[in-house]
């Protein structure tokens, strides 16, 4: 499809939101915990120099660090600044850099010191006084989800959760919440013991990425789509997210936790929600979230887990020319993990729009090749007037949400191949953003965060998204854990022979993406 250029500077589906809303985020602080960590350094850090470089920061802003670490405020300030380097989207700028480190503050501690947290709240005081945040301050909680309910109570404790009248205070929660329904419930009361509903911004980044709101756009907006959007047209959806990437770096994190809670619980179930859900009465937070609870609560797992689940565990193998080793050898791993980090499950959506429509959803680390997409797959045609040596190439007509990393929209559906003869071959029409567009998607991060100070939660899930979504899944990791070990899979290929299986018994096969 070669959409002529659409040349709004801004997206649209932002514009809705944001009509109530200035861009730019008003007087506020930012403290950061677990500064030294993965996702702080290659995101948290990276996107809050964007949002500066964008003007899209508020003078004043401040950023403190929390880490236990013997740092001044100028140590923290070269850790920020290196991470921005290496990892910003955004040309770096020195004008940018000057301003934002004015801002940068750093307070040593651990989570269980007492002390530390009291220090955390004059230092946000002081920068009430020193540089005018108004008191107004976003807790990001980068740190291993074990510790989300601590620091939340540190919080409580002294003092830093309360806010006064006319400032906001706001806690970002990194994902998983929780590790299954029991202990999601467990520390959603904690955290909302201590936060209002309102204030804590569950991050699923996913629902920060362009693609992903684009599927907003593309049912919700055009005339299109939506109404082949059902079971009548609909034969099957498939949701795939998969990694080149191992877990080397990660192995404590990720070891216990496995694939299926490290994103299909979140991402993939969020994924599913905006492909089945129905069209919301506004893009309002209440509107989209209410209809996204209402595809998860209506998600059946099949009766049968041996059948419509499988998990695997990578091995050794070849990512393109190079040997890479298998999960159990990854550094820091323990001997015999039962992990999986290959995660494929067969759901339905019980509504009458979706009533026997499969959506299989898989994820893998160590596959082929880094690319997340939503397939949705069409039932053939009822009739062709054609004879079978003229439609053999012909496959089911699709559309293909590619989220990442080409991101845009395949249509495929058959053509007439040129010549005297009559045959239909499959053909696909691409809408490409980059082709389309010249403005440049912001990170996730990056706009996510900008939804935390502005207070818009629109694309944060509420906790009875995640509940619910832990209830999709406990049953599952209950089916696996009591019954043996994933199955190896070798690095570098599409993840165990059981995931093929279990498509092969509904007559169906993975997309080759
Ligand atoms: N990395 C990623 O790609 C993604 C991560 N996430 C989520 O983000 C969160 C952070 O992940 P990630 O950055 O990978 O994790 P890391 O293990 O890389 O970082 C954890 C951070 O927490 C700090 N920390 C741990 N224990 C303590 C303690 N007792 N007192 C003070 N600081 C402590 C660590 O400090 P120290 O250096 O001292 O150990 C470190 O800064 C997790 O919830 C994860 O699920 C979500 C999406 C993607
Ligand atoms: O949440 C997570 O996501 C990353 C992948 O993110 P992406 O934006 O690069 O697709 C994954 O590697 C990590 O294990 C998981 O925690």
């Amino acid at each position: 499809m070669s959409p002529t250029a659409v040349t709004a500077d801004h997206n649209p589906l932002r514009d809705v939101r944001d009509k109530r809303l200035p861009n730019i985020a008003g007087p506020c602080a930012l403290v950061l915990f677990g500064v030294t960590g993965d996702l702080s350094r290659k995101k948290v850090m990276p996107a809050i120099y964007d949002l500066a470089n964008r003007g899209l920061l508020p003078p004043g802003f401040s950023l403190v660090g929390f880490a236990r670490r013997d740092w001044a405020d100028q140590d923290f300030g070269q850790i920020v600044h290196d991470a921005v380097k290496e990892h910003a989207r955004t040309p770096f700028r020195e004008s940018t850099w000057k301003a934002l480190a004015e801002g940068i503050r750093f307070v040593p501690g651990t989570f269980d010191d007492e002390e530390a947290f009291d220090l955390l709240a004059e230092t946000v005081q002081q920068l009430e006084r020193d540089r005018g945040t108004g008191g107004n301050t976003a807790f990001y909680l980068s740190i291993p989800p074990g510790f989300f309910g601590q620091v939340c109570q540190q919080l409580e404790r002294s003092g830093l959760a309360e806010a006064e009248p006319g400032q906001w205070r706001r806690v970002v929660i990194e994902k998983p919440f929780g590790h299954d329904l029991e202990s999601a419930r467990e520390l959603n009361d904690i955290v909302e013991g201590v936060f209002a509903p309102d204030s804590v911004f569950r991050i699923d980044h996913y629902l920060g990425k362009e693609t992903v709101q684009n599927l907003l756009a593309l049912r919700f907006a055009n005339e299109l789509f939506e109404p082949v959007w059902n079971s009548h047209h609909i034969d099957h959806v498939q949701i795939t997210m998969a990694e080149d990437i191992g877990v080397a770096g990660r192995a404590s994190y990720y070891d216990g936790i496995g694939a299926a809670r490290d994103v299909i619980q979140n991402h993939l179930l969020q994924l599913l929600a905006l492909t089945a859900m129905e069209e919301p009465t506004a893009f309002t937070a209440q509107h989209l979230r209410a209809e996204k609870e209402k595809v998860l609560a209506s998600v059946r797992l099949p009766d049968d887990l041996g059948a419509s689940t499988a998990r695997g565990q990578y091995a050794e193998g070849w990512q393109g020319s190079e040997k890479v080793v298998g999960f159990l050898d990854e550094e820091g791993m323990k001997p015999g993990s039962t992990t999986e980090t290959y995660a494929a499950m067969k759901v339905e959506v019980d509504t009458r729009r979706w009533a026997g429509v499969p959506f299989y959803l898989r994820t893998g680390k160590r596959l082929g090749k880094r690319v997340t997409e939503i397939a949705v797959v069409f039932k053939r045609a009822p009739h062709l007037p054609f004879n079978d040596t003229e439609t053999e190439e012909l496959g089911q007509n699709a559309i293909v949400i590619r989220v990442q990393p080409d991101e845009g929209i395949t249509l495929r559906f058959g053509s007439k191949v040129p010549g005297a003869q009559m045959e239909v071959r499959d053909v696909t029409m691409d809408f490409t953003y980059g082709n389309s567009f010249t403005e440049k998607s912001p990170e996730a991060y990056e706009r996510l965060i900008l939804d935390v100070l502005l207070g818009a939660p629109s694309m944060f899930p509420r906790n009875e998204e995640v509940e619910l979504s832990w209830g999709i899944l406990d049953p599952v990791e209950e089916y696996w854990a009591a019954n043996g070990r994933p199955e190896p899979y070798p690095s570098g290929t599409w993840g165990p022979a059981s995931a093929d299986e279990m498509m092969a018994r509904d007559g169906r096969e993975w997309r080759m993406p």
